[in-house]
């Protein structure tokens, strides 16, 4: 199937980028949000890396321009009507994602393929609340979009073969590399990289080592691009919760169980980078 026109749902950090990648590949993207605000926020957010990207001589004037050209911004969902594909990047919850992809599944066309970047959450559970499983698929970008090279594509239990290699062509086609695995809780990438965050966080916890140590000892020490509470910060620490909470559930092995101090940040409204408070503190 040929993939023109694609919404991306959710203008977080993660959907913002999403957008503007597909963009710059020359897709036609539609960027949804529920607000008006986080949508005003990813468009400003998109248009500042454009810019940075055109004054750094990595990016031309006229392909800044096209970019921009083949954005649109609504917060009316019906839009999915005229896409080929929608990729969800709303928060790291089922029923949210589930009663949105319901939606999705009534007003986008018959032969479009419905993407979640979940970071954790069963692909096929998912799937199973439309009327097109074998036309859902995980598309699991990392952060920063732009930045970072792979997508971990996750194939749910009934996907098929034509969604797959669809998607995977994209992903080329959008200069990222596709990585392919089963739907398991985290896939590969969480499953490996958030109980290492975790156990950081622990250490903290049981008063080891400061944050600051902690990092540094990690960055400098097993040459990390950025310490793994630095990293908590930027992935956004509800998410981690999050995703900790599937891989316990999941497994039902007490190895995954999210420690005290991130339920604690949490509960606090100290996400991370976003809200300007986590393990750090932020100016946004
Ligand atoms: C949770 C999940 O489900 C899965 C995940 O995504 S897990 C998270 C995966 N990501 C990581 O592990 C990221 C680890 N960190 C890094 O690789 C690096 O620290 C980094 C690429 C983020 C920044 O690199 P750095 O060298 O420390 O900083 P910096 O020099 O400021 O940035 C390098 C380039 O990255 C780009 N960049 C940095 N942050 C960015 C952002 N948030 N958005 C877009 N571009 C960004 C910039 O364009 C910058 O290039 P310029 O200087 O030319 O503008
Ligand atoms: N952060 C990361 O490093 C990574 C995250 N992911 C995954 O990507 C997804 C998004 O994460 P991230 O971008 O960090 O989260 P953010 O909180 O930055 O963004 C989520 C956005 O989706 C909006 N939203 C929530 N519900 C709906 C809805 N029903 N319809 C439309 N928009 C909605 C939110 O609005 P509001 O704020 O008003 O609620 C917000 O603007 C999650 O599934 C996460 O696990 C995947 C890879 C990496």
């Amino acid at each position: 199937m040929s993939i023109k026109q694609v919404m991306v749902v959710g203008a977080g950090q993660m959907g913002a980028g999403i957008a503007q990648v597909c963009a710059q590949y020359g897709f036609s993207v539609k960027l949804n949000d529920i607000a008006d605000e986080a949508l005003e926020k990813g468009k400003a957010g998109i248009e500042k890396r454009l810019a940075r990207s055109v004054e750094k001589g990595r990016l031309a004037e006229e392909e800044q321009q096209k970019t921009l050209e083949n954005l649109s911004y609504t917060t009316d969902l019906n839009e999915a009507s005229t896409c080929d594909l929608v990729i969800e990047a709303i928060v790291e919850n089922m029923n949210v994602k589930t009663s949105l992809f319901k939606k999705l599944d009534e007003f986008a066309p018959e032969h479009a393929i419905l993407a979640s970047n979940t970071s954790s959450l069963p692909i096929t559970e998912i799937a199973a609340v439309t009327n097109r499983p074998s036309q859902v698929i995980g598309m699991h970008f990392m952060n920063p979009v732009p930045v970072m090279k792979l997508v971990e594509i996750i194939r749910g239990l009934q996907t098929s073969d034509e969604t797959y290699q669809s998607i995977k062509d994209m992903t080329e086609k959008i200069c990222k590399s596709p990585v392919e695995v089963n739907d398991f809780p985290g896939f590969v990438s969480n499953r490996v990289l958030m109980p290492m965050i975790n156990e950081a966080i622990y250490t903290v916890y049981e008063g080891v080592a400061t944050p600051e140590d902690v990092d540094t000892v990690m960055k400098l020490g097993m040459n990390h691009p950025m310490g793994p509470l630095t990293l908590a910060d930027f992935i956004g620490l509800d998410t981690c919760l999050y995703i900790m909470e599937v891989l316990h559930e999941g497994f039902g092995d007490s190895k995954y169980r999210p420690c005290p101090l991130l339920r604690k940040y949490v509960k606090a409204g100290w996400l991370g980078k976003k809200s300007g408070r986590g393990f750090y503190t932020y100016e946004n």
